[in-house]
């Protein structure tokens, strides 16, 4: 029976992840289908690299016309990264009527759509579930196990890279820069780990889960984004103290239609689920209003976890391809989006001050967030070593956006206050 020819853009981590697993799981693969599976060509910026998979060399091209215009190819699968260019390859590809995986979050955040629409006007498929939480199945549940119900939350961690950083960092204290280059050595950072420190990575995953989950067409502009960067080892060493955890959450919430998309370090409190989620591993919780609560847990980066999600996504393209129904499985947006304003975005939140040590400072810095009604879970002050300064450190109960950012500006403007060290929204104290 005639092979389906595999053309593969990339074979770094994943890529190479990809070609074991082919070529490891071939019966399985080849049950499934009903044929071989092959990798035909594969573009590299480099054929003489050293490789982590041994591959052909004869497969291996620098011209990516050679693997997209090749008309034995049936699937192209792109795991390259880059953006325009590579939206490029990828139209290119699907007009030469080929199905395509890719495990592009960047791409699938910012041209998602339109990309989506070339499939389907070409009668092809395209799939991306190794985009989201890695070798979690979590595109597929959202659009195939939840279809039935209307999800109004998800919340997770969805960066294996900044969770393998502030787990070494909050158990070990292991300094942020050697972590980060432990995590890229392992092959979870992205090629510029900017986007994976500064939240950019979770931002666009969080971005594509809001569009599928709440079905309206969420800009990755939509995401409200804070990074891991600027922790500091006390505002680590405080949230022990107080008995929460330190992690980077995405946050999709949904009321009354009105969604609010955001990425930035969260505490969590010690017994929540989400702080046991360590080192690479992600966690998504979804929210459905008739299923209630469900949690999806597994390896959101790494080399053979995410090349499960590309090749499970190769499965169901060739099991469409013997259908004959390829090209199906986008659905346009159901409901116009809105987004909430500053005044409907409620939490609690986290914040360490330095104020002089003098008679009435606390007094004033209460009376600000007693004002507009926002009142303290907890509060502690310390004196600064060698320091005429002291330190509070608050945990507010829930209070809006607007509220919190007034008080925020209305704080540096206070003479008692020295500097706000830090703030941090802080989720999970009256449960998951
Ligand atoms: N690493 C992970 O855990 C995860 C990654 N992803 C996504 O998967 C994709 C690939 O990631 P990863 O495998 O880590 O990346 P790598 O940097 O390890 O691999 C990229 C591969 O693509 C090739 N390549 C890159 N740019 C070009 C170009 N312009 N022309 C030709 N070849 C090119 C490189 O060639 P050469 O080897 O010759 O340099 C390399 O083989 C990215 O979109 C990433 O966001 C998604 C989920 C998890
Ligand atoms: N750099 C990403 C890789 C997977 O998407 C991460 O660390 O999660
Ligand atoms: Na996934």
């Amino acid at each position: 029976m005639k092979a389906i020819q595999v053309g593969l853009l990339g074979l770094g981590t994943v890529g190479s992840g990809v070609v074991k697993i082919i070529r490891e799981h071939q019966d399985k693969l080849q049950h499934l289908v009903g044929c071989p599976v092959e990798v035909k060509k594969v573009l590299v910026r480099e054929k003489d690299k050293q490789r982590m998979v041994d591959v052909d060399p004869s497969l291996l091209t620098t011209d990516p016309n050679e693997v997209i215009l090749d008309k034995d190819v049936d699937v192209l699968i792109e795991v390259m990264g880059g953006i325009e260019q590579t939206k490029e390859y990828l139209l290119a590809a699907l007009n030469e009527k080929k199905q395509v995986v890719t495990a592009n979050k960047d791409l699938m955040a910012l041209y998602g759509s339109e990309l989506l629409a070339a499939a389907t006007k070409n009668g092809c498929d395209l799939f991306y579930e190794a985009s989201v939480a890695g070798g979690i199945p979590i595109l597929r549940s959202l659009v195939d196990g939840l279809a039935s119900d209307r999800i109004t939350k998800m919340m997770g961690i969805v960066n294996g890279t900044t969770n393998f950083i502030l787990t070494k960092m909050s158990k070990y204290g292991s300094p942020y820069s050697d972590v980060l280059k432990e995590a890229q050595e392992l092959g979870y950072a992205e090629s510029d780990p900017t986007a994976d420190v500064e939240g950019l990575d979770a931002a666009r995953k969080m971005a594509i889960l809001a569009r599928l989950g709440f079905s309206m067409n969420v800009d990755l502009k939509d995401v409200q984004v804070r990074g891991i960067s600027a922790i500091s080892d006390d505002d680590i060493n405080y949230s022990k103290r107080l008995g929460y955890t330190m992690k980077l959450i995405g946050i999709a919430h949904r009321h009354n239609n009105k969604i609010e998309v955001s990425v930035e370090p969260t505490l969590l409190p010690d017994h929540h689920p989400l702080a046991a989620v360590n080192d690479e591993y992600n966690a998504v919780y979804v929210y459905g209003e008739a299923v209630g609560e469900t949690m999806f847990y597994g390896p959101g980066a790494g080399s053979l976890p995410t090349a499960t999600a590309v090749v499970s996504d190769l499965v169901g393209v060739m099991k469409n391809m013997r259908l004959g129904v390829n090209g199906r499985s986008a659905v346009s947006p159901q409901y116009e989006k809105q987004m909430k304003k500053e005044e409907e975005i409620f939490a609690q939140h986290f914040l360490r001050i330095h104020v002089k040590d003098q008679v009435g400072a606390l007094a004033k810095i209460t009376g600000l967030f007693s004002e507009r009604g926002v009142s303290f879970e907890k509060i502690l002050q310390l004196p600064l070593k060698n320091s005429e300064l002291a330190e509070i450190v608050i945990v507010t109960h829930h209070a809006s956006q607007k509220d919190f950012s007034e008080i925020q500006i209305q704080l540096d403007e206070l003479e008692v206050v020295s500097q706000v060290k830090s703030t941090y929204r802080v989720e999970g104290n009256g449960g998951v």
